[in-house]
């Protein structure tokens, strides 16, 4: 299994936004340290899906970046993405770790210890612990667990915890010393005026 990236940045595919573009920007910066989780609005078309994906894994791969992709895992089997990201209302996590093989990245949504050590007993090889903060990404979240819920969930398992949600490079110490491996973020990256910038403030606050 190669060593995951601190940095996950899930595509922004809301209408309006340019994924392809805000990854040009990022990739250059953050490199291997850059995972990049495709993620397509609910309402996207499978084909849609396995395009972005697609032109995705062939610009991670220029950089030594691992593509990942959210809920769909016949998509990341069809373009040969390194794994994928399931939470609660995607295939169960064992089911995930049979469709994608012994050896593929597979993370799982965990919102507290007894779920997250149940996902990494299915087979979760990292976990998304959130919502950190608020965040008008998503909308239908449970409450902000901040800094204290993460640390709950590190101090429960044995793999990575990446951390999601609101989260900004000003927002990272905090969720650093609480034992996060990694974070992950749409808004940071995509929201910013300067994609690139706020990648390398984020690879600096993360200490990569
Ligand atoms: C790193 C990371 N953590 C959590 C999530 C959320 O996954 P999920 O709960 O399945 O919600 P959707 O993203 O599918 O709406 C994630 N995608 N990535
Ligand atoms: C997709 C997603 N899942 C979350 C969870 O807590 O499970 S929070 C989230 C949105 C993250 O976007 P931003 O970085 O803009 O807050
Ligand atoms: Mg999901």
């Amino acid at each position: 299994m190669p060593s995951l990236g601190r940095l996950h940045l899930i595509t922004d595919t809301r209408p309006g936004r340019n994924p392809l573009a805000v990854l040009r920007a990022a990739l250059p910066v953050a490199r291997a340290e850059l995972v990049v989780q495709v993620r397509v609005t609910d309402d996207a078309t499978d084909r849609e899906a396995y395009d972005l994906a697609r032109r995705t894994v062939a610009l991670c791969a220029r950089y030594g970046a691992t593509c990942l992709v959210n809920d769909r895992l016949h998509v990341a089997l069809a373009v040969g993405a390194a794994g994928g990201h399931v939470g609660a209302d995607d295939l169960p996590v064992g089911a995930a770790r049979r469709v994608l093989g012994s050896t593929a990245v597979l993370g799982a949504t965990a919102r507290e210890p007894d779920g997250a050590v149940e996902a990494v007993a299915a087979g979760a090889s990292y976990l998304g612990v959130g919502p950190c903060h608020a965040t008008s990404t998503k909308s239908g979240l449970p409450a902000p667990i901040g800094p204290a819920g993460v640390r709950a969930v590190v101090e429960a398992v044995d793999v990575p915890v990446i951390a999601i949600g609101g989260v900004t490079a000003a927002t990272v110490p905090a969720l650093r010393a609480a034992g996060a491996y990694g974070v992950a973020v749409i808004g940071a990256v995509s929201g910013a005026a300067d994609p690139a910038r706020a990648t390398a403030e984020l690879l600096g606050a993360l200490g990569c």
